[in-house]
Order: C-alpha cells, then structure tokens, then sequence
C-alpha cells in the first residue's frame, strides 16, 4: 500500500487556449492539511474538479487509498471516501439546515423520495450531533435562505462531512465569512475534521488563514504546483511574497 491516501499523477486538461491543469501531480499524507493558494486563473478549481470527477482529464492519473478512481463519477467518488465543498456552496435555499443534510445523505444512499419523511431519517441523531460539532446546532431549523454567507459555507461543509469523507476539498472555506468570524470558522471545522481524522485540502487566499490552519503549502501557477513546503518556508519566499500573496491578498 502506498504511503500516500491521494496522488494526483501528471493530470493535463486543455480548455481551448488555456491550459488549466499543466502536468499538476500532488502526493497527500493521511491527516495532512494542505493549502492551495495562487492567483486567479493559476487552475486551483480546476485541479479540485479533477480529483473529484466532476472533469475528466486528457491525461494523467487520480488514485485515491491505492484505487484508480481517474474514469469514476463525482458520485461513485463522494461513494469511496472523498468529499468537497463549494466555492459557492451547494445548499438547498428554501429547506432547513437540518433537512440539507438528511437531503444529501439520502441522495448519497440513493434513498431519497420526495414522500420521505426526513424528521424519521435513521441517522437524524447523528446529523443533530455533526451540527453541534460545527457550531450549528442551533440553526438546525433555520431555512437556509435567511442564513449569513459565513454560515451557508459552514452548512455545505457540514454536508460533505456528513458523508463521512476520508478526506475532503474545500474550495475557498473562508471567502464571504467576515475578517472577525474567519478564525472562528475556520477553529470549529478544524475541530470537526480533527474528531474525525479527516484529511483535509483548501484551496485559501486568505494567507494569515494559510499560515495558522495548514501544515502545507502548495503554490498553484500555470496549471501545477510552482512550489511546495511549510507554511513558514512558503509565506516567507521572496517569489511569493512578490508573485502570488501580492495578487491574492
Ligand atoms: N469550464 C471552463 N471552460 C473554459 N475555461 C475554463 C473552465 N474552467 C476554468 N477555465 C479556465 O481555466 C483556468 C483555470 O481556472 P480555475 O478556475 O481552475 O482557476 P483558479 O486558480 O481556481 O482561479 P480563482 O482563484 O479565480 O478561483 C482559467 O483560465 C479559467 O478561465
């Protein structure tokens, strides 16, 4: 078994003129949790995508716990231990917050119907405890529409932990969550993803965020990783500081 749970292999993706993944190849650690940072247009989305299989890449190869998962839909993938949340996250606006996360467990166990009753749901008790995890459990009953954007992203996080994920993506966790509320976010979900040990991969430009939260730092330009190390080693190397934390910030 190989000492990596996730291996991005030389993935290659084209879209006309633009090359959004350039050979990118990233090996993962269990219980690492590593930052994506770079500027905008640098493929961090696509790279997410391809590990996910919402795209498909031209070339290259994703293995996931020893397993080519490359051909498999989003769906069999979220199946085999890989979840993600959303830049903009994926919610249901006029449901519950509680009801999301029933929504998106029936969805994964292909037990959904619109005649279910979701308070009967087998695993209610376990959701009620996963929104305690993240600080939610209050808004259980809220309808999502009337929720902060900090908080939706929190939800659609909760979501994808609530499929009991390996590891998981996450695409900007803290944009739209207030300077104030960020490191607060960003506690409770470490926390979640601690009591679970839960591999985690965000893709941040928020560089003190980087710099509390992960353990790596891998720097996107071009479609690949530029650079790779400490958030120490990363935030402080002078082509970062001028190329990438200068546009990001
Ligand atoms: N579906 C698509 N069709 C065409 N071009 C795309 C598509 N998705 C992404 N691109 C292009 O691929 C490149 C990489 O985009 P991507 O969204 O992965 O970058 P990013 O690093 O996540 O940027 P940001 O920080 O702005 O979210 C960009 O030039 C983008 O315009």
């Amino acid at each position: 078994m190989s000492e990596f749970i996730l291996e991005a292999r030389d993935l290659e993706l084209r879209f006309g003129g633009v090359q959004a993944a350039n050979s990118a190849s990233l090996q993962v650690r269990a219980n690492e949790r590593i930052a994506i940072i770079g500027p905008n247009g640098a493929g961090k989305t696509t790279f997410i995508n391809l590990c996910t299989g919402y795209i498909k890449p031209q070339s290259g190869r994703v293995i996931f716990a020893g397993q080519d998962i490359t051909a498999l839909s989003p769906r069999a993938i979220t199946r085999l231990g890989i979840g993600r949340s959303f830049q903009i996250p994926q919610l249901f606006l006029e449901n519950t917050v509680i009801e999301n996360l029933l929504l998106a467990l029936s969805a994964r166990e292909g037990s959904w119907s619109p005649f279910l009753k979701l308070t009967k749901h087998p695993k209610i008790d376990e959701m009620w405890a996963l929104l305690e995890i993240v600080g939610l459990k209050d808004t259980g009953h809220r309808i999502v529409r009337e929720l902060p954007e900090g908080m939706r992203k929190l939800i659609d996080i909760a979501l994808a932990l609530a499929l009991e994920p390996n590891l998981i993506f996450m695409d900007e966790p803290t944009s739209g969550v207030s300077s104030h509320e960020k490191f607060q976010v960003m506690d409770t979900l470490t926390r979640a993803l601690d009591a679970r040990a839960t591999t985690a991969i965000f893709v941040e430009h928020d560089m003190d965020v980087v710099a509390r939260y992960a353990n790596r730092v891998a720097v996107w330009s071009g479609g690949r990783i530029a650079l790779e190390g400490s958030p120490e080693e990363i935030l402080n190397h002078p082509d970062v500081r001028e190329s990438v934390i200068g546009e990001v910030v």
